[in-house]
Order: C-alpha cells, then structure tokens, then sequence
C-alpha cells in the first residue's frame, strides 16, 4: 500500500543547524492494521508521517501510495492522489471551527465528488453516529470538548473511506478517558484498512498495534511486528476504584451512614448537619462534588487492566450511503461561478467588527470612483470643451489690419470667404414670452457661417433657410446656451423650443431660427450676403479689444444705442426710409450722407470731410437726407466702406475653407501665416488644463493609491489571520486552485458589495455636482462607463491584492503552512 525508498529529508540544509530529518528510510506498509511510528520527541517521527501522506517535499527518494508516486511531483497531482487514499487525523484536529460539525465532515466528500445531497446527509449522519458525536451535528466545531472535536476529525478522515488513515498522535490533546475511546475507534478503522500511527506513548502503542516501528533522529531502528500486549494498563485520572485505596472506614451515626475512602491519611475535620431533612456539610476547606455533570467517576470494584475485547466490537460499515461503484475522484468544491456565491455567505458570517471594517472598501471606493471620474474627465477632451469656433476657419494674422491682406488671402486656392475677426457672434435672445420676463434676454455665441455650407444632412431639426433672416444654430451653441441656465426663467430648456424664436443685433432686423444643426462645431449660419451688417452690429469681442480707432464709430453696444460718437451704418439698410434731398447716395468708399439739418453748419458742407473715421479714414460728406425717423443722426456709407472698416477693427482673419489643412498650406505658399482653428483651440485647451491635469492626476492618482493600499492591507491582514485555515485546507486535501477560487469568491464578494455602495454614493453626489457647473463637467467624467472603470479597477486590485498574499503561502507545502499558523 505505501512504499518508501531511501527516502532523505534535511531542515535547514546546508546550513550550520542543519537536521537530517528522515535518514536513508526504505519502508514497505501493509494493506490493514495499526502501523505505529514510535520515537522519542523530535526524533522525526511527524515528518515521516507529513512526508508519506504528502504533505510535505523530501530531498530525495521516493514515496508510493497504492502504487502511484508521490515525490517530485506537481502538487496538484500529489493532492489528486492523497485525495483519493488518504484520510488524516492530527494531533490538534484541525477542523474549521467557524463550521457546524457536519459541515466540518461533509466536505471531505464533495472533495472527493460527491453532489447529492441526500447521498451526503446519510453518510456524513453515519460517520458522525458511528464516532459518537451525531448528537452535536449542528454545533460549532469550536464549541466542542477536546475529545469531541477529534471524534468530529475522525468522522472527517474516515466519511470519503480512504484506504490509508494517517493518524499524527490523535491522543496528544485529550484526557485518559478519551484517549481510550479515541483510540478504540480508530482499532475499529484498522481493521480493513491501513492506519499509520504516530505516538510516544509506549503503551498505547504496545496495547493496539500490529506493527510498531521505532525512530531514532530520523532512522528507523527497529521495524517489528507487534506481540500485542493482551492488556492495557491505563490507569484512568477520573475514575477511582474505590477497593484499591489503602484506608477504608464504615461509620454510622444519627442514620448517616458515611464510608471514608483515602490513598493517604489526611487531617479534616468534616461536620455533618441535618435540619428539616437537609443535610449540610462542612468540610472546613476543599471537596468535590461527584454527580451526574462531574467527569470523576467512583468504581465500588478493584482496578484492572483494559483487555482486547474493548475494540472486539462491531466495526464500520463502508458501504453504507456510498453510491455504487464509487470511485473517489478529486472534485473542485468551487466552481467559479458558486465559489462567489460562497463567498457572499461567508460575508454574511462575518464578525460585526470585520463587517465594519467594509466600510473601509466603501470609503475607498468613493475616493476611487471620484479619482477615475476626474482622470477620465481631464484625459477626455470633448469637442464642446474647446470649440470656439467653426471647425473650418483658418485664422490668419493680419496685424495691419489690410483690406489688401484680407484680399489675398480670400483669393487663396481652397478659401471660401473670408471674415475679419474669428466668425464669433453674440445674438440677443428676447424673453418677452411672458410679461414678467419682458425685460430679460439671454446671449446665443457661435461662430458665423455662411448658409450655402449647412449640410442638408446636418440639419438636425427645422429646416434649410430660405428666406433672408432666416439663420441655423448649431446643437453646441443652445448647449452652452442651456448651461448659462437664463432660459429656464421661460422655460427654454430643449433644442427644439428655438425652433421660431426669434434673436436679435442691435439695429439690424431680427432674425428667426428656422433649424437646428448638429455638425460638431459651435456654428450659426447665416447668409454671407449679411455677414458685413452683422459684424457691424456685433463685433466680437476681439473687435472692442483691437480696434484702435474712435470706438464710437460703427460700433453700437448691446442695446443699440450709440457710444459716444455718432453712429455709422450701412445706408442700403436704411434707404427705405430715407429721401436724398441734395447731393446723392453713397456711391464710393468713404462717401457719406448726412442728415439735412446738417446741411447749414460750416463744417458739413457736401464734399467737406469729416470724422469720424470709417477704416481709418476720414468721411467725405455727399449727400443729405431726411428720415422718416425724427431726430435721425446717423451717418449712412456704402456696405463696402462698412466692410473696410470691420476690417480695420480686427488684427486677424478667419478664412473658411472645407479642406482647412490644405489651405494652410496654399496661404504659406503665398507668404500667408494661417493655422487651422480646430488644432489652436484645441491644443491651447489641452494647454490650459494640462498644469490643472498635472496636479489633479497626481491628486487623484494619491488618492487611487491611498485606497488601493488600504484595500491591499486590510485583505492582507484578514487573510494572516485565515492562514490557519488554508492550512487545514490544504493539509485535508483541497487542491490550490480552490483555495484562489475560494478566496477570490470572497474578494469578489466583498468588492461587489462595498465598491458598489461607495461607487453609488459617490455617483449621485458627482452627478449633482457636474449637472450644476459646466466647468466640473469638463474636470469630471461621471457616467456607467467611469463607474465601470472604477468596478473593474477596484476588483483587479482587490483580487490580486488579495490574491498576492494567497499566493506566497500556497508555494508552500501543506505542512510547512501548518507549521507556521501554530506559531
Ligand atoms: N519546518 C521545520 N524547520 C526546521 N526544523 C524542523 C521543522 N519541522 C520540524 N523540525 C525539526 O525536525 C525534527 C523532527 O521534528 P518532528 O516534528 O518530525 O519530530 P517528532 O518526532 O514528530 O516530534 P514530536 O513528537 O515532538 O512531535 C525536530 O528537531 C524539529 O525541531
């Protein structure tokens, strides 16, 4: 059944307290009876024992278990192999003490491959009545007596009837009494199958073994079939026969008949005292009461030694709830789908002070979810971020402000038109809708575009224009105009709701939006025939800061009125309620027409000139008129002079173009300095929040990592004290992969349960948070997909933290782990 050959194993090799721990051991074990391992302590005799039911490596030499080896193997097939010979009973039972004592038994059996329940239940009810212990089957196995909890170890060796019990002093924890009735037993076991024994109990071994072999620092001695000792003198501490003590007295007094028993004389005065049929004693010092809860036990009888017939009794039935031919296979007792199931029982088991300690995993979770919102949100550059402008302008410097440079620069190959400024416009949007809201107005920017470019395909809702004054807004222009939040005083809160509104410029006839686009960029298409009334209008704000001439002019705030100066306009805007009444309309640049009541001051004489300054130059008076209008004092030039002179406000162009690359390329072969909008706002965003990037990522990264650290630690420290267990585990036969399994079933437990929790709070909190400022939106990405992010972050760590410190214990032997958990 078991073979060894030359079998060395060395502690501390080569070094200077080196051990030779088992020296040169051939052996050759039966198939049945009690093979017993004698030796004095230290001399090897555990060792030998771990080596032969694999447990433990040995340096060289070979082990054979029913014919299969065992030594340099992978541990997984060693384990295969103990699993389906062997049963192991150990000195300090090594049971789960946090499981009921069926529990304890009944996974030995699904180790072995058994399912049905029903099959379990009876078997494991049998082997827990044949050792006497049936009665406890739903209790603890920590809250069981010495002598119980071995009884509930032998259950567990003998339940998946192993042909091989080994049996590492069984004895060594319990009283006389139950060494006797353990040791009873397991003679029962050996009867038909092969129980290696380890004692230092000489008599004991004399008293039940069929072979004994005698170990002295790592050597066997002597191998010897065993004489059997016909009795076994074992004087038992609790029992006292009563025949055999020296001193024996009879009294009889007031009907109180006492008998006095002593091994030696002792000086007691005892008083004995009835009243009312009660009997008091006083004993003037110690005693011991002796009744049906004591374990002391007195024997009217003289003492005799133990004869075989006490294990002479009935053994055990095998057979009884085994399937039929059944062979013992190793089994995972966890799949990888129930393993996370056990895992969330086992939470549930949990202390309430480990429970409290999730709390840690949830506060890390939230710091996590928060770092991974804002890592992403920074990383992910949204083009709304950015985006000023149309993406198909190309902006050009022309810091002297030339008529001429604007000239050559539309006349460039791939350029549409070209606009003085950046295409930016800011539109009035009227909130008049309601009588309480008459005086309000909100601000709709974009980059202006001329209509023939809307893409009918783009048009996301409305209509293509038709008709002057009639303009398209872009979806990422009512965005921004959506989270300055002015439209919600009407109601305005949704896309569609423009569609019909009316905005406005100062002076200019207002504008209806007819439809919606969604082409990604921030645009407002309008005719190009009006660009020049607009700009005129609304200048972007680049215009106020550039223009460095008399502001006054042609410049018209907000709310239309003129700044100081007279204002200056285009005359085909007004030439339907003007009359000419001397002189003649604007015709040339700079040509100007004057209100008549002008027409008698000196300085206003026609062909005089005047400022204020269109494009840089001073206005040649034409022409009067007369207004419909009363008190009109508006100076009327041509749409070109206009035109010029918006030139003139802006240092810079925006060149449309549909291949804006290229016509970078065209401008520079031109000598034209022109860099596409798309990639400057971009890059000089990317810019702006790279130093914020800086100090958040490494902000967040902290935090990442102060959460991390502390799930590592708190796993790791959880799992120190579970050392013990994956001792018994492993030393009972279940192959490492369940032990991951099983840890990694509890790790996923654990992480769903906290990182959900932790990632919710934070969420809702972050949602609020983003929803209330578009500036944390763009810092903070919250979504299903940053929370999945975080989920799956969190449980890689958490599993290969958890998993980490698993894994250093598992390239240890079963002994080796068992070893270190009873230090
Ligand atoms: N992991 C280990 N590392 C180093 N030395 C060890 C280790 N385990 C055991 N030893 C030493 O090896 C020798 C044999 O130990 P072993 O436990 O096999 O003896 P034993 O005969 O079973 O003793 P006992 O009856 O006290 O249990 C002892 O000197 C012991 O100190």
């Amino acid at each position: 059944m078991i073979r060894l050959e030359k079998v060395n194993k060395y502690f501390n090799r080569h070094k200077a307290n080196q051990i030779h721990v088992i020296d040169n051991t051939s052996l050759e074990l039966p198939e049945s009876g009690i093979v017993t391992l004698l030796g004095a302590s230290g001399s090897g005799k555990t060792t030998l024992l771990n080596a032969i039911g694999g447990l433990d490596r040995v340096n060289s030499g070979s082990i054979f278990v029913d014919g299969q080896r065992i030594t340099r193997r992978r541990s997984g097939r060693i384990d295969t192999i103990r699993n389906a010979n062997i049963g192991y009973i150990f000195q300090n039972f090594n049971l789960m003490d946090d499981q009921t004592v069926f529990d304890n038994v009944a996974v030995a059996l699904r180790m072995v491959g058994i399912r049905n329940r029903e099959i379990i239940r009876k078997r494991v009810h049998y082997c827990l009545e044949a050792v006497g212990i049936y009665a406890q089957r739903n209790k603890n196995a920590g809250a069981l007596s010495g002598g119980q909890r071995q009884r509930v170890a032998i259950a567990r060796a003998i339940v998946k009837n192993p042909k091989i019990i080994i049996a590492d002093e069984p004895t060594g924890n319990l009283d006389s009494s139950n060494t006797l009735e353990i040791m009873n037993l397991i003679k029962k076991l050996s009867g038909d199958r092969l129980v290696l024994l380890v004692t230092h109990e000489e008599n004991i071994a004399e008293f039940y073994s069929d072979r004994i072999i005698r170990i002295r620092d790592g050597r066997v001695i002597s191998d010897e079939e065993n004489e059997r000792n016909s009795t076994l003198d074992y004087q038992l501490e609790n029992r006292i026969y009563l025949k055999d003590m020296p001193v024996q007295n009879h009294m009889n007094s007031q009907g109180i008949s006492v008998d006095v028993y002593a091994d030696r004389p002792v000086q007691s005065a005892i008083k004995l005292a009835v009243r009312g049929g009660n009997l008091f004693i006083d004993t003037g010092g110690q005693f011991s009461v002796i009744d049906e809860t004591s374990d002391m036990e007195l024997i009217d009888d003289h003492y005799s030694a133990i004869d075989q017939s006490v294990f002479e009794s009935s053994a055990f039935d095998y057979s009884a709830c085994l399937p039929e031919n059944f062979r013992a296979r190793y089994r995972s007792v966890y799949t990888p789908l129930n393993c996370i199931g056990k895992g969330f029982a086992s939470i549930r088991k949990f202390r309430t002070l480990k429970k409290l300690l999730l709390i840690g995993f949830v506060i890390a979770a939230i710091f996590a979810f928060y770092a991974v919102s804002h890592i992403v949100g920074i990383l992910d550059v949204q083009r709304g971020d950015f985006m000023k402008t149309d993406e198909h302008y190309v902006t050009v410097a022309n810091p002297g402000k030339s008529a001429a440079l604007a000239k050559k620069a539309a006349a460039t190959k791939d350029a549409a038109y070209v606009i003085p400024g950046n295409s930016t416009v800011t539109f009035t949007v009227p909130m008049n809708d309601y009588y309480q809201t008459a005086s309000l107005s909100g601000q709709l920017q974009g980059s202006m575009v001329s209509q023939e470019f809307l893409d009918k395909d783009r048009l996301y809702a409305g209509e293509m224009p038709e008709k002057s004054h009639q303009i398209v807004v872009d979806k990422m222009v009512l965005k921004s105009f959506f989270a300055q939040k002015t439209g919600s005083a009407i109601g305005l809160t949704k896309y569609r709701q423009f569609l019909g509104r009316r905005v406005t410029l100062p002076g200019l006839k207002a504008y209806t939006v007819v439809g919606i686009s969604d082409c990604g960029s921030p645009s407002i298409f309008v005719r190009k025939s009006q660009f020049t009334d607009i700009l005129a209008a609304a200048p972007s704000e680049e215009a106020q800061e550039n223009y460095d001439g008399d502001l006054g002019t042609g410049y018209l705030s907000e709310t239309g009125t003129a700044e100081g100066g007279t204002q200056v306009r285009n005359y085909d805007l007004a030439k339907g309620s003007l009359k000419i009444k001397s002189g003649h309309k604007p015709e040339k640049n700079y040509e100007v027409i004057v209100n008549s009541s002008h027409s008698e001051e000196d300085k206003m004489k026609i062909g005089k000139t005047i400022t204020p300054k269109m494009n840089g130059r001073k206005l040649t008076i034409v022409g009067y008129y007369t207004s419909a209008k009363e008190g009109e004092d508006t100076y009327y030039v041509t749409k070109h002079t206009v035109a010029l002179d918006n030139i003139h406000k802006q240092k810079k162009l925006s060149v449309y173009s549909e291949d804006p690359e290229t016509l970078v390329e065209n401008l520079a072969a031109k000598g034209l300095t022109g860099t596409v909008n798309f990639n400057r706002e971009k890059e000089a965003y990317v810019k702006s929040v790279r130093d914020a990037l800086k100090t958040s990522l490494i902000l967040a990264g902290i935090i990442l990592l102060i959460s991390l650290i502390e799930i590592y630690l708190m796993l790791r420290s959880s799992f120190l004290s579970r050392i013990r267990e994956v001792g018994i585990l492993r030393a009972i036969g279940l192959k490492k992969r369940d032990i991951y399994r099983k840890f990694a079933g509890e790790i996923i437990a654990i992480t769903v349960i906290t990182a959900t929790v932790g990632i919710g709070i934070m969420y809702y909190m972050m949602y609020h948070l983003v929803s209330f400022s578009s500036y944390y939106k763009s810092l903070y990405t919250v979504s299903p997909l940053t929370a999945g992010i975080t989920f799956l972050l969190i449980l890689v760590f958490n599993l290969l933290a958890g998993l980490l410190p698993v894994a250093t214990v598992m390239r240890k032997t079963p002994a080796q782990i068992l070893a270190r958990s009873d230090i």
